[in-house]
């Protein structure tokens, strides 16, 4: 089980994210090849080591010729959509560009479906999203927690004209996310954007100080600007959960109910709003309750981040008019994302280790029926020929 804490005490930015993964560790060609895959033309990727205030950083350019600053929200969905990404990063860069929309959408009174996009939706701040998401999936956390973010203070003058700082859609994005101006002495600047403030509410999985962790490497991220006695940049450490002291130790939660009024037909929508809501799993139970009555309890593991959207379903999607919840200490095997070939289809690995031997592949099922579509072979050969492919040394390197 691997664990990622976003320092966000200086801010965040698409940029900065994404010079804080490659510090970090990640492969520049994670980055790239995300960043190829959505955009239609030439884009340029360059990382520099800097320094911002007293911290080596590191600083990465993403310059695209871009032609067309202003897209809709339609139109960055169909540009992702359509782009050569894993289905993780680009269910991921998804989520990042409807919170986008859904905010820009609250701040100036439009459906979202109809928000047409300034800065954020040139092609530069579109790769970022994706270059930051493919990153993080190639760290594979299972858990991300995310400082109180700095978002500045003064003002800024963008397309919109000069906003205030934290610029309204900032303010939308980090509704429900702890957030500050910044430590005293902070600079009257933006240092959290938009884009940076989408990143990191979608990959949150719960908020706070660094966890409890052991941190195994550390990224720092620089922004664009260096102002006098101030380290604008991001960190990011990499790690596993460390055993915590029994009081705060990292738990989850179970939250259930049960259930013996509702049609059945309703259960399967009500998982599926359970996942969506955030539970990590959700599954149902069958039981006899008191009278012989055949019943059925529904259970949801869920990060309390996400604990109240998920007891909100409950009560929304079905019948039940309370829920029970415990806590659970979760132990996982630590994971990594492998990427394969088959027929020269790329199919992304969840691998698990046990005592540093592979004991469990899982291919991503959404790589492995496009792979068996486009070649005409059945998925359970596609999926075989993943599995062996990824234990086939040396072809395939861990990706992380
Ligand atoms: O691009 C959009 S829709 C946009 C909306 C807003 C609002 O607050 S509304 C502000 N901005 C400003 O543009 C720059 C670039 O933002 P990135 O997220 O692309 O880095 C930044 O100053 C935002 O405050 C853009
Ligand atoms: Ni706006």
């Amino acid at each position: 089980m691997s664990i990622v804490w976003v320092d966000a005490s200086s801010g965040a930015s698409g940029d900065m994210l994404l010079g804080a993964l490659v510090d970090a560790g990640v492969p520049l060609s994670v980055i790239t090849s995300a960043v190829d895959a959505v955009a239609p033309e030439p884009v340029r990727l360059a990382t520099e080591s800097v320094t911002r205030g007293a911290l080596a950083a590191t600083r990465c350019h993403v310059e695209i010729a871009d032609s067309a600053h202003h897209r809709t929200w339609t139109d960055v969905r169909a540009l992702l959509a359509g782009a050569g990404l894993d289905a993780p990063v680009r269910e991921l860069a998804l989520q990042v560009f409807e919170r986008l929309a859904v905010a820009e959408g609250a701040v100036h009174g439009i459906p979202s479906a109809e928000v047409h996009f300034h800065e954020v939706g040139a092609l530069d701040a579109i790769a970022d999203v994706a270059g930051v998401c493919a990153g993080f999936a190639h760290l594979g956390a299972d858990e991300v927690v995310i400082s109180p973010v700095a978002v500045g203070s003064g003002s800024v003058r963008a397309a919109h004209g000069v906003l205030p700082v934290p610029p309204p859609a900032v303010a939308r994005l980090l509704t429900g996310v702890p957030s500050f101006a910044g430590a005293p002495g902070h600079p009257p600047m933006e240092l959290c954007t938009p884009t940076g403030a989408a990143l990191l509410a979608t990959l949150a999985t719960d908020y706070g100080p660094q966890p409890p962790m052991t941190t195994r490497a550390i990224g720092v991220g620089a922004g664009s600007r260096d102002p006098e006695g101030w380290s604008n940049a991001v960190r990011l450490l990499v790690g596993d959960p460390a055993m915590p002291a029994r009081e705060d130790a990292p738990t989850e939660l179970v939250i259930e109910a049960n259930i013996d009024d509702l049609d059945p037909r309703l259960f399967p929508g009500a998982i599926d709003a359970l996942l969506a809501a955030g539970a990590r799993d959700a599954w149902l139970t069958p039981i006899l309750m008191k009278k012989g009555r055949p019943a059925h309890t529904l259970h949801a593991l869920v990060p309390r981040s996400d604990a109240e959207a998920v007891r909100r379903v409950f009560f929304r999607e079905t019948s039940t008019i309370g829920v029970r919840e415990h806590e659970v200490a979760k132990h996982a095997l630590p994971r990594e994302m492998l990427t394969v070939t088959v027929g020269g289809h790329p199919i992304a690995v969840k691998a698990a280790r046990f005592d540093g031997e592979i004991v469990n592949l899982q291919p991503e099922w959404d790589d492995v029926a496009l792979a068996a579509a486009a070649l005409g072979r059945s998925a359970i050969d596609v999926l075989a020929e993943a599995k062996a492919a990824a234990l086939a040394p040396p072809l395939v390197e861990p990706d992380s």
